[in-house]
């Protein structure tokens, strides 16, 4: 049931910024990102370990966040940080309400919350997704930073729901190294597709 009273709830924001998103199947497309602080899955190569500590980052209300979604097109992607440590059912639907489209980036590693348009699923070793992501998620991304994490993408794409789509994408660190074990593992493997963080070779944020 969907909450359509607007919330004084607030949320810890990192930043959200106006850009192209650079992964996954909606790679290219124009979409307004909203990364929520605070995430204890702890990922050693993880891009955004400033997002980790929420207390480092204010909270912000949550129409506040909706009225400058609002300035910038009719995508959003709700990441972090670990999105799923809060309750996104109060942003989601305000946003839904303004008629824009909610995407989200989540490692799945808590119950899933919100009302979504599209979850991209990249599940962690350290803290493996909950069942309702599993369930739920339109994408799986893995990320590919040694030989074992092969294994662990095919272990992940057999809880995954059969309609998710496959993706790998090489840690940044280690593309030079992994890309072309990559590039040929998806040549014999073609359930799965590369995912690139395009944003990266753009310089884009
Ligand atoms: C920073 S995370 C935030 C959302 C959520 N915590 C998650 O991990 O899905 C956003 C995406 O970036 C990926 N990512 C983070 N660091 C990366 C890196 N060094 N190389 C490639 N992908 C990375 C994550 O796996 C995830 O798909
Ligand atoms: N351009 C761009 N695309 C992205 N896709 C997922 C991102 C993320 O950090 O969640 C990301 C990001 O940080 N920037
Ligand atoms: S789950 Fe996401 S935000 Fe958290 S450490 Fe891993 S990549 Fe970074
Ligand atoms: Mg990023």
């Amino acid at each position: 049931m969907i909450n359509n009273s607007r919330s004084n709830e607030k949320l810890p924001l990192m930043e959200a910024f106006y850009t192209i998103q650079g992964e996954g199947f909606y790679t290219g497309h124009a979409a307004y990102f909203i990364r929520l602080a605070g995430c204890d899955v702890g990922c050693h190569w993880c891009d955004v370990k400033e997002s980790w500590n929420e207390n480092l980052h204010p909270t912000i209300a949550i129409d506040e966040i909706v009225a400058q979604a609002e300035k910038h097109g009719k995508l959003v992607v709700i990441t972090g940080g670990e999105p799923l440590m809060w309750n996104l059912d109060a942003l989601t639907s305000q946003l839904k309400q303004k008629g824009i489209q909610t995407n989200m980036e989540t490692s799945g590693a808590y119950e899933l919350s919100g009302f979504w348009d599209w979850i991209c699923l990249s599940p962690k070793k350290t803290k493996l997704p909950t069942q309702s992501v599993y369930d739920a998620a339109n994408e799986l991304k893995c990320i590919i930073y040694n030989k074992h994490d092969f294994t662990f993408a095919e272990e992940q794409a057999a809880r995954v729901n059969k309609a998710a789509k496959l993706y790998l994408q090489v840690e940044w660190s280690k593309k030079d190294e992994m890309l072309p074990v990559l590039i040929e593992y998806v040549k014999n493997n073609p359930k799965w597709a590369i995912s690139t963080q395009t944003h990266k070779y753009l310089d884009i944020p």
